[in-house]
Protein backbone atom coordinates (compact mmCIF):
# COMPACT_ATOMS: atom_id res chain seq x y z
CA UNK A 1 0.00 0.00 0.00
CA UNK A 2 0.81 3.34 -0.95
CA UNK A 3 3.13 5.53 2.03
CA UNK A 4 0.27 8.09 2.09
CA UNK A 5 -2.25 5.83 2.98
CA UNK A 6 -3.15 6.69 6.42
CA UNK A 7 -2.72 3.54 9.07
CA UNK A 8 -6.14 3.50 11.23
CA UNK A 9 -4.78 0.15 12.82
CA UNK A 10 -2.03 1.58 14.44
CA UNK A 11 -3.20 4.97 15.46
CA UNK A 12 -5.96 2.88 17.14
CA UNK A 13 -3.80 0.52 18.91
CA UNK A 14 -1.79 3.35 19.90
CA UNK A 15 -4.85 5.41 21.27
CA UNK A 16 -6.67 2.15 22.90
CA UNK A 17 -3.25 1.26 24.47
CA UNK A 18 -3.04 5.03 26.68
CA UNK A 19 -6.86 4.81 27.47
CA UNK A 20 -6.20 0.65 28.86
CA UNK A 21 -3.36 1.93 30.71
CA UNK A 22 -5.30 4.62 32.76
CA UNK A 23 -8.23 2.30 33.12
CA UNK A 24 -6.42 -0.07 34.79
CA UNK A 25 -5.08 2.34 37.43
CA UNK A 26 -9.09 3.73 37.86
CA UNK A 27 -9.45 -0.45 38.57
CA UNK A 28 -6.86 -0.70 40.70
CA UNK A 29 -8.61 1.45 43.18
CA UNK A 30 -11.61 -0.22 42.49
CA UNK A 31 -13.79 2.25 40.03
CA UNK A 32 -14.40 0.81 36.27
CA UNK A 33 -15.85 3.37 33.82
CA UNK A 34 -19.38 1.68 32.38
CA UNK A 35 -21.29 2.31 29.16
CA UNK A 36 -24.62 1.47 27.88
CA UNK A 37 -25.78 0.92 24.98
CA UNK A 38 -29.59 0.77 23.55
CA UNK A 39 -30.50 -0.38 20.11
CA UNK A 40 -33.65 -0.34 18.64
CA UNK A 41 -34.91 -2.52 16.50
CA UNK A 42 -33.08 -5.15 13.94
CA UNK A 43 -31.40 -2.78 11.52
CA UNK A 44 -27.74 -5.11 10.39
CA UNK A 45 -26.09 -2.49 10.04
CA UNK A 46 -26.58 -1.25 13.71
CA UNK A 47 -26.11 -4.37 14.86
CA UNK A 48 -22.66 -4.92 13.70
CA UNK A 49 -21.77 -1.58 15.14
CA UNK A 50 -23.06 -2.33 18.68
CA UNK A 51 -20.95 -5.72 18.43
CA UNK A 52 -18.05 -3.87 17.53
CA UNK A 53 -18.45 -1.15 20.82
CA UNK A 54 -19.23 -3.87 23.18
CA UNK A 55 -15.74 -5.71 22.26
CA UNK A 56 -14.11 -2.13 21.68
CA UNK A 57 -15.03 -1.56 25.47
CA UNK A 58 -13.73 -5.11 26.68
CA UNK A 59 -10.44 -4.41 25.22
CA UNK A 60 -9.84 -1.59 27.41
CA UNK A 61 -11.59 -2.67 30.31
CA UNK A 62 -14.84 -0.50 30.11
CA UNK A 63 -18.38 -1.89 31.68
CA UNK A 64 -20.61 -2.19 29.22
CA UNK A 65 -24.03 -3.67 29.00
CA UNK A 66 -26.24 -3.28 25.47
CA UNK A 67 -29.57 -3.29 25.58
CA UNK A 68 -31.77 -4.83 22.77
CA UNK A 69 -35.27 -3.82 22.46
CA UNK A 70 -37.80 -4.68 19.73
CA UNK A 71 -38.76 -2.71 16.82
CA UNK A 72 -42.13 -1.89 18.44
CA UNK A 73 -40.77 -0.47 21.30
CA UNK A 74 -43.26 2.84 22.47
CA UNK A 75 -41.10 6.40 23.28
CA UNK A 76 -42.30 6.45 26.43
CA UNK A 77 -40.42 2.94 27.08
CA UNK A 78 -37.79 4.09 25.76
CA UNK A 79 -37.44 7.44 27.82
CA UNK A 80 -38.26 4.86 30.97
CA UNK A 81 -34.74 3.33 30.08
CA UNK A 82 -32.95 6.18 29.52
CA UNK A 83 -34.04 7.83 32.82
CA UNK A 84 -33.34 4.54 34.17
CA UNK A 85 -29.21 4.42 32.97
CA UNK A 86 -29.23 8.41 33.92
CA UNK A 87 -29.63 7.30 37.57
CA UNK A 88 -27.78 4.01 37.51
CA UNK A 89 -24.62 4.48 39.36
CA UNK A 90 -22.40 1.50 37.22
CA UNK A 91 -23.11 3.90 34.10
CA UNK A 92 -21.30 6.95 32.70
CA UNK A 93 -22.05 7.00 29.21
CA UNK A 94 -25.17 6.48 27.35
CA UNK A 95 -25.25 5.70 23.37
CA UNK A 96 -28.78 5.46 22.08
CA UNK A 97 -27.58 4.23 18.40
CA UNK A 98 -29.76 6.26 15.85
CA UNK A 99 -31.51 5.83 13.62
CA UNK A 100 -34.81 4.93 15.61
CA UNK A 101 -37.80 3.37 14.73
CA UNK A 102 -40.15 6.40 12.71
CA UNK A 103 -42.36 6.61 15.76
CA UNK A 104 -39.91 7.66 18.34
CA UNK A 105 -38.93 11.04 18.72
CA UNK A 106 -34.72 11.18 17.72
CA UNK A 107 -35.08 14.81 19.63
CA UNK A 108 -36.89 13.73 22.35
CA UNK A 109 -34.87 10.78 23.27
CA UNK A 110 -31.42 13.00 23.46
CA UNK A 111 -33.12 15.57 25.08
CA UNK A 112 -33.48 13.61 28.02
CA UNK A 113 -30.17 11.91 28.51
CA UNK A 114 -28.32 13.17 31.23
CA UNK A 115 -25.88 15.62 29.48
CA UNK A 116 -22.49 14.17 32.21
CA UNK A 117 -23.46 11.23 30.08
CA UNK A 118 -24.32 11.84 26.88
CA UNK A 119 -20.86 10.50 25.13
CA UNK A 120 -22.46 10.64 21.62
CA UNK A 121 -21.86 14.86 22.16
CA UNK A 122 -25.71 15.13 20.84
CA UNK A 123 -27.60 16.36 23.48
CA UNK A 124 -28.11 20.48 22.32
CA UNK A 125 -25.78 21.72 25.93
CA UNK A 126 -23.06 19.50 24.45
CA UNK A 127 -23.67 20.88 20.96
CA UNK A 128 -24.05 24.22 22.50
CA UNK A 129 -20.54 24.50 24.58
CA UNK A 130 -19.04 22.67 21.57
CA UNK A 131 -20.20 26.03 19.26
CA UNK A 132 -19.02 28.55 21.69
CA UNK A 133 -15.89 26.74 22.74
CA UNK A 134 -16.84 25.02 25.73
CA UNK A 135 -15.33 22.56 27.33
CA UNK A 136 -18.08 19.69 27.14
CA UNK A 137 -18.04 16.06 25.67
CA UNK A 138 -17.31 16.32 21.81
CA UNK A 139 -19.06 13.97 18.84
CA UNK A 140 -17.01 10.74 18.71
CA UNK A 141 -16.68 10.64 14.29
CA UNK A 142 -15.90 14.51 14.30
CA UNK A 143 -13.51 14.30 17.45
CA UNK A 144 -12.09 10.97 15.93
CA UNK A 145 -11.42 13.37 12.35
CA UNK A 146 -9.63 15.85 13.83
CA UNK A 147 -7.22 13.27 15.66
CA UNK A 148 -6.47 11.57 12.45
CA UNK A 149 -5.60 15.20 10.91
CA UNK A 150 -3.45 15.87 13.91
CA UNK A 151 -1.41 12.62 13.64
CA UNK A 152 -0.84 13.02 9.72
CA UNK A 153 2.15 15.80 11.18
CA UNK A 154 0.03 18.45 9.37
CA UNK A 155 -0.59 21.78 11.22
CA UNK A 156 -4.18 22.43 11.03
CA UNK A 157 -3.90 26.05 12.29
CA UNK A 158 -4.35 29.03 8.54
CA UNK A 159 -4.95 25.74 6.42
CA UNK A 160 -7.67 25.95 4.22
CA UNK A 161 -10.32 23.19 4.84
CA UNK A 162 -13.06 22.20 2.87
CA UNK A 163 -16.02 20.10 4.42
CA UNK A 164 -18.85 18.13 2.27
CA UNK A 165 -21.91 17.42 4.42
CA UNK A 166 -23.46 19.41 6.81
CA UNK A 167 -25.44 16.96 9.11
CA UNK A 168 -26.12 17.33 12.50
CA UNK A 169 -23.89 13.99 13.63
CA UNK A 170 -20.72 14.49 11.18
CA UNK A 171 -20.53 17.74 9.05
CA UNK A 172 -21.46 20.34 11.22
CA UNK A 173 -19.42 19.68 14.23
CA UNK A 174 -16.34 18.62 11.71
CA UNK A 175 -16.36 22.30 10.62
CA UNK A 176 -17.28 23.38 14.25
CA UNK A 177 -14.19 21.35 15.04
CA UNK A 178 -11.70 22.37 12.53
CA UNK A 179 -12.84 26.08 13.04
CA UNK A 180 -11.70 25.94 16.58
CA UNK A 181 -8.79 24.72 15.80
CA UNK A 182 -7.92 27.65 13.41
CA UNK A 183 -8.37 26.22 9.54
CA UNK A 184 -10.47 28.42 7.17
CA UNK A 185 -13.43 26.37 6.69
CA UNK A 186 -16.01 25.89 3.87
CA UNK A 187 -19.16 23.44 4.18
CA UNK A 188 -20.35 22.49 0.91
CA UNK A 189 -24.02 20.60 0.71
CA UNK A 190 -26.57 19.72 -1.86
CA UNK A 191 -26.81 23.41 -3.11
CA UNK A 192 -23.53 24.29 -3.52
CA UNK A 193 -22.37 25.48 -6.51
CA UNK A 194 -18.86 24.75 -8.05
CA UNK A 195 -18.15 22.18 -5.44
CA UNK A 196 -15.19 20.61 -7.59
CA UNK A 197 -13.18 24.40 -7.89
CA UNK A 198 -13.72 24.89 -4.00
CA UNK A 199 -12.78 21.42 -2.79
CA UNK A 200 -9.65 22.06 -5.41
CA UNK A 201 -8.44 24.51 -2.81
CA UNK A 202 -8.86 22.89 0.22
CA UNK A 203 -5.11 21.43 2.26
CA UNK A 204 -8.09 19.12 4.58
CA UNK A 205 -10.71 17.77 2.62
CA UNK A 206 -13.42 16.07 5.18
CA UNK A 207 -16.17 14.10 3.05
CA UNK A 208 -19.71 12.65 4.54
CA UNK A 209 -21.92 12.72 2.65
CA UNK A 210 -23.04 9.14 1.80
CA UNK A 211 -22.79 9.05 -1.95
CA UNK A 212 -20.47 5.83 -2.75
CA UNK A 213 -16.66 6.87 -4.87
CA UNK A 214 -18.18 10.32 -5.38
CA UNK A 215 -15.48 12.28 -4.86
CA UNK A 216 -12.65 12.03 -7.60
CA UNK A 217 -9.13 13.31 -8.54
CA UNK A 218 -11.23 16.45 -9.55
CA UNK A 219 -11.86 17.73 -6.28
CA UNK A 220 -8.43 17.27 -4.85
CA UNK A 221 -5.61 19.50 -4.74
CA UNK A 222 -2.27 17.51 -5.36
CA UNK A 223 -0.87 16.81 -1.51
CA UNK A 224 -3.93 17.41 0.27
CA UNK A 225 -5.68 15.44 3.33
CA UNK A 226 -8.59 13.50 2.35
CA UNK A 227 -10.65 12.22 4.98
CA UNK A 228 -13.55 9.76 4.13
CA UNK A 229 -16.42 9.50 6.51
CA UNK A 230 -18.72 7.72 4.20
CA UNK A 231 -19.54 4.32 4.77
CA UNK A 232 -21.47 2.81 1.73
CA UNK A 233 -22.64 -0.90 1.31
CA UNK A 234 -22.37 -1.55 -2.00
CA UNK A 235 -24.60 -4.47 -3.82
CA UNK A 236 -22.04 -6.64 -3.88
CA UNK A 237 -22.08 -6.61 -0.03
CA UNK A 238 -18.51 -4.82 -0.18
CA UNK A 239 -17.97 -1.34 1.78
CA UNK A 240 -17.55 2.19 -0.05
CA UNK A 241 -16.05 5.20 1.39
CA UNK A 242 -17.54 8.59 -0.11
CA UNK A 243 -14.27 8.83 -2.07
CA UNK A 244 -12.96 7.10 -4.91
CA UNK A 245 -10.11 5.74 -3.33
CA UNK A 246 -8.02 4.60 -6.21
CA UNK A 247 -8.80 7.38 -8.63
CA UNK A 248 -7.71 9.79 -5.84
CA UNK A 249 -5.14 7.82 -4.19
CA UNK A 250 -2.06 9.13 -6.23
CA UNK A 251 -3.01 12.70 -6.32
CA UNK A 252 -3.50 13.21 -2.70
CA UNK A 253 -1.56 13.41 0.58
CA UNK A 254 -2.30 11.62 3.33
CA UNK A 255 -5.77 9.93 3.00
CA UNK A 256 -7.99 7.25 4.52
CA UNK A 257 -9.42 4.25 3.32
CA UNK A 258 -12.89 2.45 3.92
CA UNK A 259 -13.19 0.39 5.68
CA UNK A 260 -10.28 0.89 8.25
CA UNK A 261 -10.14 4.23 9.45
CA UNK A 262 -12.35 6.75 10.21
CA UNK A 263 -15.28 3.75 11.77
CA UNK A 264 -12.46 2.47 14.31
CA UNK A 265 -11.53 6.22 15.63
CA UNK A 266 -15.48 6.79 16.27
CA UNK A 267 -15.42 3.87 18.73
CA UNK A 268 -11.87 4.63 20.07
CA UNK A 269 -13.32 8.39 20.75
CA UNK A 270 -16.34 6.99 22.19
CA UNK A 271 -14.02 4.87 24.78
CA UNK A 272 -12.24 8.17 25.00
CA UNK A 273 -15.70 10.02 26.12
CA UNK A 274 -16.66 7.32 28.62
CA UNK A 275 -13.30 7.87 30.65
CA UNK A 276 -13.93 11.45 30.83
CA UNK A 277 -17.81 11.18 31.47
CA UNK A 278 -16.53 8.50 34.17
CA UNK A 279 -13.73 10.62 35.82
CA UNK A 280 -16.21 13.65 35.88
CA UNK A 281 -18.79 12.26 37.37
CA UNK A 282 -16.56 10.36 40.36
CA UNK A 283 -14.67 13.72 41.07
N1 LIG B 1 -17.44 6.30 10.13
C1 LIG B 1 -18.38 6.65 11.00
O1 LIG B 1 -18.21 6.47 12.17
C2 LIG B 1 -19.63 7.27 10.52
C3 LIG B 1 -19.92 7.26 9.18
N2 LIG B 1 -21.04 7.86 8.70
C4 LIG B 1 -21.24 7.86 7.23
O2 LIG B 1 -20.97 9.18 6.75
C5 LIG B 1 -21.82 9.48 5.65
C6 LIG B 1 -22.61 10.74 5.95
O3 LIG B 1 -23.43 10.54 7.07
P1 LIG B 1 -24.43 11.65 7.64
O4 LIG B 1 -23.69 12.92 7.85
O5 LIG B 1 -25.15 11.02 8.75
O6 LIG B 1 -25.40 11.79 6.34
P2 LIG B 1 -26.67 12.68 6.07
O7 LIG B 1 -27.43 11.98 5.01
O8 LIG B 1 -27.33 13.06 7.35
O9 LIG B 1 -26.06 14.03 5.46
C7 LIG B 1 -25.47 14.05 4.19
C8 LIG B 1 -24.97 15.45 3.90
O10 LIG B 1 -24.34 15.42 2.62
C9 LIG B 1 -24.90 16.41 1.79
N3 LIG B 1 -24.94 15.88 0.43
C10 LIG B 1 -25.62 14.80 -0.03
N4 LIG B 1 -25.41 14.63 -1.33
C11 LIG B 1 -24.57 15.62 -1.73
C12 LIG B 1 -23.99 15.99 -2.96
N5 LIG B 1 -24.23 15.30 -4.08
N6 LIG B 1 -23.19 17.07 -3.00
C13 LIG B 1 -22.94 17.78 -1.88
N7 LIG B 1 -23.45 17.48 -0.68
C14 LIG B 1 -24.27 16.42 -0.60
C15 LIG B 1 -26.28 16.69 2.32
O11 LIG B 1 -26.64 18.00 1.95
P3 LIG B 1 -28.03 18.72 2.40
O12 LIG B 1 -27.83 19.09 3.84
O13 LIG B 1 -28.12 19.89 1.50
O14 LIG B 1 -29.09 17.68 2.20
C16 LIG B 1 -26.07 16.50 3.83
O15 LIG B 1 -25.63 17.69 4.43
C17 LIG B 1 -22.66 8.22 5.44
O16 LIG B 1 -22.03 7.42 4.48
C18 LIG B 1 -22.64 7.55 6.79
O17 LIG B 1 -22.81 6.16 6.69
C19 LIG B 1 -21.90 8.52 9.54
C20 LIG B 1 -21.67 8.55 10.89
C21 LIG B 1 -20.52 7.91 11.49
N1 LIG C 1 -25.93 7.25 18.55
C1 LIG C 1 -25.13 6.91 17.55
N2 LIG C 1 -23.79 7.15 17.65
C2 LIG C 1 -22.95 6.79 16.65
O1 LIG C 1 -21.72 7.03 16.73
C3 LIG C 1 -23.49 6.15 15.48
C4 LIG C 1 -24.87 5.93 15.43
N3 LIG C 1 -25.66 6.33 16.48
N4 LIG C 1 -25.43 5.37 14.34
C5 LIG C 1 -24.63 4.90 13.21
C6 LIG C 1 -23.32 5.64 13.08
C7 LIG C 1 -22.27 4.89 12.30
N5 LIG C 1 -21.23 4.58 13.25
C8 LIG C 1 -20.14 3.75 13.00
C9 LIG C 1 -19.31 3.27 13.98
C10 LIG C 1 -18.29 2.38 13.70
C11 LIG C 1 -18.05 1.96 12.42
C12 LIG C 1 -16.97 0.98 12.14
O2 LIG C 1 -16.39 0.38 13.02
N6 LIG C 1 -16.64 0.75 10.86
C13 LIG C 1 -15.62 -0.18 10.40
C14 LIG C 1 -16.21 -1.31 9.54
C15 LIG C 1 -17.45 -1.94 10.10
C16 LIG C 1 -18.09 -2.93 9.12
O3 LIG C 1 -17.38 -3.84 8.66
O4 LIG C 1 -19.27 -2.71 8.78
C17 LIG C 1 -14.63 0.55 9.52
O5 LIG C 1 -15.01 1.56 8.92
O6 LIG C 1 -13.50 0.10 9.41
C18 LIG C 1 -18.86 2.45 11.43
C19 LIG C 1 -19.89 3.35 11.71
C20 LIG C 1 -21.55 5.09 14.46
N7 LIG C 1 -22.70 5.75 14.41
Amino acid sequence: MSENVINGKQIVADIRGKLKEEIDLLAAEGFRPGLAVVLVGEDPASAVYVRNKAKACEQVGIYSEVHRLPAETSQVELLELVDKLNRDTKIHGILVQLPLPKHISEDAVIDAIAVEKDVDGFHPINVGNLSIGKPSLLPCTPAGVIEIIKRTGITISGKRAVVIGRSNIVGKPVSMLLLRENATVTVCHSRTENMKELCREADILVVAIGKPKFVTKEFVKPGAVVIDVGINRLEDGTLAGDVDFNDVVDTAGPITPVPGVVGPMTITMLLHNTLQAAKALRA
